[in-house]
């Protein structure tokens, strides 16, 4: 038996069902089955061939008469005004019966005497003809019981039905035509060869659609490679960032991080930071850390340039042949963007990033780089992105007119459960989106996904996507310790980290190189400059080591009688013996190795009135047997007459703190890097031409300040 109830014409999804429904009532009777059709309104309805096979007619009520015409062929159903009255018409006039209908709404009420009683009532016709209320027997009207409790009978009858077919173990729920609604919370299957040794690719589970057409249910496999860039749109709340959670978990356990790599960008509400334990994912950034941001977007850029070039190299065009003809697999990277509206269209990175997201989606594709990321609004994604991302996903949307914009004119009705949605499969098709690990609530949901990365990545042993280099946000000595390799030489000195590779910044000692350090202030040069000392100082023998300190910049390191130690007092007394000796060691050397560290390099040259020639010699004196060193102030080198242009040609590393409008070391400054300012922590690095950035250590700056 087939119920079709509230059909109405102007409902376009019931265009196919009409299709149907005309079919059940054409050749339905011959098979068994059987339709009931209730409509207010017969017309564009109840079409010829359900006429012509409907034998049976009920009309209640009908509001007009040309409704009661188009089903019972006379005007009568308009005229009923009592509920429940109605004509009943079988086959061309064979009956043609006005009935009361049965009312199975009273309420059940088995102890109820029913008794039969006739109207007693007496009326008085006035004048005019209207009838007035003479005698009635039932005007004292006894207080009934209360039945607002009772059941329905069509209730009781229902329940009585219900535990007849309950008692009896014989009795079978008949099939139903349909299947039920996909459930609202589905926990995503394993992936199909995770962990098997089966080679699924790069297609893994992601939801369970619902295919009405084919009366079916079926898992849905998100392909990133043929999938292509993706982006999955979602009014806040309704399961984005759980899509991308159930993606990137599935593609880790069906995929090692020799084959793929992921970058996350959360610029949402941390749904991405679980993941970041996961061994393919290589980094994740948010947007509050500018400079990681920036670093990532870099690397990101820089693989689709390297790609390019490898791909152009080998004369291939995509992955799959790169792979095939160098016999070399690159993994295949994956950046997964979380709200990437939550980024405002005023905020001076848009550009910058929208840039990159969109060289990845123009050029991204064919060197196996690809984007997936979530929005909230789908005006919040441009439209030369938009048409560069080959799959769309909806979840529900607070503006339903956007949802026509990505699903046309075929979309399906919206639905506010949770990760519930639509994704073109040819056509719009609804699905639910699977959960990324099981559990009651989002609380044991979260705590079940961490206990999976966890587990992904103790199993993990091999090699890694590389992290994106950061500097520790505070570099301590001991933090500084742990970056440097045990197996580094003796006569390297590690002095802090580079900010852009994070890797350890070194300087050769007794190699012919001669080092300057230049604080940008008196609080710079008390932090730094007793750490450049003892880290040079380390690596030589204390009888190695000649210290002129006209500054009293290291008093009380040096303190054996091993080393020689001018501090500024002494210098003032023997100022020319020291000069003496100090042109003689220019001149002649020494008989062993010799590390000359000089503090205050402008006042000792003014007090010991050395001519620019012997400055000029005494910085370039660098060879294996002797190190010269020298630290000052940057404002005082600027105003030492030609001191800058001798230190620009014979010292080999300048290293110099401040901002860039203060120094005569660089000329030509871009533009940026003069309005950057930086910590009192960084030292620009100038070494053979080429700046870097380094970040010192911070040694005991609190004694210090
Ligand atoms: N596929 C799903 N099935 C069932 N429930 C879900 C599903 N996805 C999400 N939910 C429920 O919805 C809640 C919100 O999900 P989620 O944080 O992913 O939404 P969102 O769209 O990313 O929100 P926002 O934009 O605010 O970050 C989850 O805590 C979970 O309870």
């Amino acid at each position: 038996m087939q119920g079709c109830d509230g059909v109405t014409c102007c409902d376009p999804e019931l265009l196919i069902c009409g299709v149907v429904v005309a079919g059940v009532a054409r050749i339905g009777r011959s098979l068994g089955v059987h339709l009931i059709l209730a409509t207010q309104k017969p017309a564009g309805v109840v079409n010829d061939q359900i006429e012509a096979n409907s034998t049976s007619k009920i009309a209640l009520k009908m509001a007009s008469e040309q409704d009661s015409n188009e089903l019972l062929k006379t005007a009568d159903a308009a005229h009923i005004t009592n509920p429940g009255r109605g004509y009943l018409k079988v086959g061309q006039n064979e009956v043609y019966e006005l009935f009361q209908s049965g009312y199975a709404g009273l309420p059940y009420d088995p102890d109820a005497v029913v008794t039969e009683r006739v109207d007693e009532r007496i009326y008085k016709i006035n004048e005019v003809g209207q009838y007035e209320l003479f005698y009635d027997p039932d005007e004292e009207v006894e207080q009934g019981k209360d039945t607002s409790d009772l059941p329905t009978q069509l209730e009781a009858v229902i329940d009585s039905i219900a535990s007849l077919f309950d008692g009896d173990a014989g009795l079978m729920l008949p099939d139903k035509p349909w299947l039920p609604g996909l459930a609202e919370a589905i926990p995503s299957p394993e992936p199909r060869g995770a962990g098997a040794g089966v080679d699924a690719g790069y297609a893994v589970p992601l939801g369970m659609l619902d295919i009405p057409s084919r009366q079916a249910q079926e898992n849905y496999d998100f392909d990133l490679v043929k999938a292509g860039h993706t982006v999955v749109f979602g009014s806040p709340g309704y399961g984005k960032s759980a899509i991308l959670q159930t993606m990137v978990m599935n593609l880790s356990k069906a995929r090692t991080p020799e084959q793929l790599h992921i970058y996350l960008l959360d610029f949402g509400n941390n749904g991405l930071l679980p993941l970041k334990g996961l061994p393919n994912v290589a980094d994740i950034v948010t947007p509050e850390e500018g400079e990681k941001l920036d670093k990532m977007l870099g690397v990101i850029s820089e693989t689709l340039a390297v790609r390019k070039q490898l791909f152009k190299e080998a004369g291939v065009a995509n992955l799959e042949q790169y792979g095939m003809k160098t016999k070399q697999a690159l993994p295949v990277v994956l950046n997964v963007l979380d709200g990437y509206d939550n980024l405002t269209p005023n905020d001076p990175r848009k550009d910058g990033i929208d840039n990159v997201l969109l060289q990845v989606l123009r050029e991204g594709a064919a060197v196996g780089v690809y984007l997936v990321l979530s929005s909230s609004r789908v005006g919040g994604v441009r439209m030369s992105m938009l048409s560069n991302i080959s799959t769309k996903i909806c979840l529900f949307l607070n503006d339903e007119g956007e949802l026509g914009q990505i699903m046309g004119r075929e979309r399906l009705e919206q639905s506010g459960t949770p990760g519930r949605g639509q994704i073109q499969i040819d056509v719009p098709t609804a699905i639910q989106f699977y959960l990324p690990a099981h559990g009651e609530n989002s609380g044991e949901i979260l705590a079940a996904m961490e206990a999976q990365v966890a587990e992904l990545d103790d199993a993990w042993v091999g090699e890694r996507p590389a992290r994106i280099p950061m500097v520790p946000q505070e570099l301590t000595t001991e933090i500084f310790a742990g970056f440097v390799p045990a197996a580094l030489p003796r006569e390297l000195v590690p002095y802090g980290l580079d900010r852009a590779s994070a890797e350890v910044a070194v300087f050769p000692v007794f190699s012919g190189r001669a080092l300057g350090v230049f604080a940008e202030s008196g609080k710079q040069a008390r932090l730094l400059f007793p750490f450049f000392a003892g880290q040079v100082a380390s690596t030589v023998d204390e009888s190695e080591l000649v210290v002129i300190d006209a500054h009293d910049a290291f008093v009380g390191m040096f303190t054996s009688s091993d080393s020689l130690f001018v501090g500024k007092a002494a210098l003032k007394e023997q100022g020319d013996a020291v000069k003496e000796a100090l042109l003689r060691f220019v001149e002649h050397g020494a008989p062993g190795r010799r590390c000359l560290l000089i503090s205050g390099l402008s006042d000792l040259i003014e007090r010991l009135t050395l001519l620019p020639d012997q400055v000029a010699e005494l910085l370039a004196l660098g060879n294996d047997r002797v190190q010269v060193v020298v630290f000052d102030h940057v404002a005082k080198v600027n105003s030492a007459y030609g001191l800058v242009a001798s230190l620009r040609e014979y010292v080999d590393t300048v290293l110099f703190g401040g901002d860039f409008g203060t120094q005569r070391f660089v000329e030509n400054v871009p533009f940026e890097l003069r309005k950057e300012s930086f910590g009192r922590d960084v030292l620009h690095s100038l070494r053979d031409g080429e700046l870097t950035h380094v970040v010192v250590p911070s040694v005991g700056e609190r004694e210090v300040e």
